[in-house]
């Protein structure tokens, strides 16, 4: 099949070199080339969306008359902040594609796949989500090989959210880590941090199964464990004591946790609802805390009952 490829940071080439290595052709167009996207699209069955999540939106738009059947595979993990307003949930990179191809098939590709790994060779999973059972199945094909295992999955959004959720969580697991307050914070944060991600994700309905898949759990677990998560590295430098513009100064690639958690302080205001460690992180990049009083303020609240919704 021919595969183009939006978006050549590490991700988008990392999912390009899986495929050129089952034999499909491939375009790889990045902003930087300085080739037409319309052309660099113009031979394709697969349109794979690697870009940051502040691209989506102009990039879907530029994208005018692709045919029905072309596939568009969405790789990017956060959230839209233009679309979180008082009535409506924000949208997810899927959901912006989907507003502007309605007639295309739609997949969703999330799970723990830090790319610095599968560069190195190391195996690793992944979900290919969608409502269009063919089209998930017609990914499976495409990228998985013997280091790259692809499930298919009929959640879309949950799948979807979990990806842009758990950068919110790596950011404050990374900040603990940074100030080194051991295995066992780590482990609460992580635990009440699918809490929270679960919590968030009632409000799209979405299948709690979802939230202990790869692209959940999974994804939590990888993304808050090594120091390859830019998202982790974020929160690490932040522990460590070091200013939000000095990391992103020092950070290669995008920390999409950063705009998420901007979503989703938004969201808690508008929904009224309480999400503990995104306000602690929230309040961490906007510097109206320090790492040491957000661990605090965390371990002091009110303590409840475990799988209590609030
Ligand atoms: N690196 C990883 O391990 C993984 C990353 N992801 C997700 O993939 C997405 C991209 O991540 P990376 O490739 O790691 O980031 P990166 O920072 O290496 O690359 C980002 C790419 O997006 C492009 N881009 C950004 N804004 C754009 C715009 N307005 N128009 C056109 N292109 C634009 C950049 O030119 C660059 O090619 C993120 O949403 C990330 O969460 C998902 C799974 C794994
Ligand atoms: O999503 C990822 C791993 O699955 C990559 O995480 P970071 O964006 O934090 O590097």
């Amino acid at each position: 099949m021919h595969i183009t490829v939006i978006g050549a940071g590490a991700w988008g080439s990392t999912l390009a070199a899986l495929a050129a290595e089952n034999d499909h052709q491939i375009t790889l167009w990045s902003r930087r080339l300085g080739t037409p996207l319309l052309e660099a699209v113009s031979q394709a069955d697969v349109i794979l969306c690697a870009i940051s999540m502040q691209g989506v939106r102009e990039i879907s738009a530029q994208l005018a008359g692709l045919a029905s059947d072309v596939i568009i595979l969405s790789a990017t993990k956060g959230l839209d902040l233009a679309t979180a307003t008082v009535d409506t949930l924000p949208l997810l990179p899927s959901q912006l594609w989907q507003a502007a191809f309605p007639d295309n098939p739609i997949v969703v590709l999330s799970g723990p796949n830090l790319a610095t790994e599968i560069q190195q060779g190391l195996p690793a999973a992944t979900v290919a989500a969608s409502d269009n059972l063919a089209a998930a199945k017609t990914m499976q094909s495409i990228f998985s090989s013997h280091r790259f295992r692809v499930y298919a999955n009929p959640d879309r959004i949950g799948v979807e959210l979990c990806g842009a959720l758990k950068n919110v969580i790596a950011i404050a697991v990374g900040t603990c880590d940074g100030l080194n307050l051991g295995t066992n914070a780590k482990s609460a944060l992580i635990t009440r941090g699918l809490a929270e991600m679960t919590k968030l994700g009632s409000l799209w309905q979405i299948e709690f199964s979802t939230f202990y898949g790869l692209a959940g759990l999974g994804d939590l677990m990888a993304t808050c464990s090594s120091a390859f998560s830019r998202n982790y590295q974020v929160g690490y430098a932040l522990g460590q004591g070091q200013t939000i513009e000095q990391i992103l100064h020092n950070l290669q690639g995008t920390a999409e946790g950063i705009n998420t958690t901007a979503v989703l302080l938004q969201l808690a205001n508008q929904q009224q609802i309480e999400l503990p460690i995104a306000q602690q992180v929230g309040q961490l990049l906007n510097h109206t805390t320090t790492p040491q009083l957000a661990m605090q303020t965390l371990m002091e609240r009110q303590v409840g009952i475990e799988h209590s919704p609030d």
